[in-house]
């Protein structure tokens, strides 16, 4: 007998029909599922491949489980509670390094769009306001030689770093909470603060959960210079998003580039009125190529549990 997985987002074709040969396959196309129905599959199936959205909390962990297996679609997996299921023998494995380049290029896609003001210029053409060449208009800030502050230097931190150090002769500053040696030139500063202080530009691309929750507070956010820019790629929940968008609307920092929110998808009005704020929809590992590879690594996983091995991205 087939093992009864649950996929719980459509993914590339040709891993989901790898999938339906390998398994006994229930496909939920109704977006993100609450804690209830988390629950509910996790006393249902043998495997659930879920992802983003997918409330795998404590709670849900709570009732009969049949579940062994989770092979989340996503490096991030703060939205399973990887301690409770390890207490009910669930196994949970992510999917890292195949999204390291994407999630790196929507780092700098932020970076450069709120440094060279590339949204006000793009509404400005589509709405029809554009004058033709101005000497003075638009202005933004340059970006090469400036000093980046990264905040997390996981893969992700140094795939960001190399290409503003290489591509853009950036000095490179870090704050990581364990020492970290780095292939690019970069100062570890033990102080966030001071990576805050000296940042011209500053990214966040630490994992989310418990330990980073609100890293990113009020103070950290005022000790940013006033010409400075705020990227996030990595969890909205890592940063007060409250405070970042009093620190805007003051004039405290110069802008902010955002992939994530506090409460996806929900986007606070007051951040959307802000025209020195690039705000994507969190796409930063949304490539055919990067996205494919995420799905084909997530159902690997399974497939070794299937066959009685241990995942190789096992988390927990
Ligand atoms: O944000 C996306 C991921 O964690 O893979």
């Amino acid at each position: 007998m087939l093992k009864k997985l649950l996929i719980t987002r459509p993914i590339a074709t040709p891993v989901l029909e790898q999938a339906q040969k390998t398994f006994d396959v229930t496909l939920h196309e109704g977006g993100a599922l609450s804690v209830e129905q988390a629950a509910l599959a996790l006393a249902e199936y043998d495997a659930i491949l879920p992802t983003l959205g997918d409330a795998f909390t404590a709670e849900a962990f709570g009732g009969d489980i049949r579940c062994k297996m989770i092979g989340n679609f996503g490096v991030g997996y703060n939205h399973i509670d990887a301690d409770a299921a390890a207490a009910a023998d669930v196994i949970v494995s992510n999917t890292p390094d195949v999204l390291t380049d994407a999630t790196a290029d929507i780092a700098l896609t932020l970076l450069l769009a709120t440094a060279r003001r590339a949204g006000e210029g793009e509404r400005m053409v589509r709405s029809g306001a554009w004058g033709g060449f101005d000497v003075k208009g638009l202005l933004g800030t340059h970006v090469t030689g400036k000093t980046l502050g990264i905040v997390g230097m996981g893969r992700i931190g140094q795939a960001i770093a190399e290409r503003c150090h290489y591509g853009f002769g950036m000095k490179v500053v870090f704050h990581n909470r364990s020492p970290k040696s780095t292939k690019v030139a970069a100062l570890q500063l033990d102080d966030l603060n001071a990576v805050m202080t000296e940042a011209d530009f500053v990214v966040v691309a630490t994992p989310g959960g418990a330990e980073t929750m609100k890293l990113i507070d009020a103070a950290a956010i005022a000790a940013m210079k006033p010409t400075g820019i705020f990227i996030n790629i990595s969890r909205g929940e890592v940063v007060d998003e409250n405070a970042l968008i009093d620190a805007l609307e003051k004039g405290a920092i110069a802008g902010a580039g955002l992939d994530v929110y506090e409460n996806e998808p929900f986007v606070p009005e007051r951040l959307r009125a802000m025209e020195n704020c690039v705000l994507l929809p969190h796409l930063g590992s949304a490539t055919q190529e990067t996205r494919q590879a995420m799905g084909q690594m997530a159902l690997d996983n399974i497939i070794v549990w299937r066959d009685g091995g241990n995942p190789p991205q096992r988390v927990n």
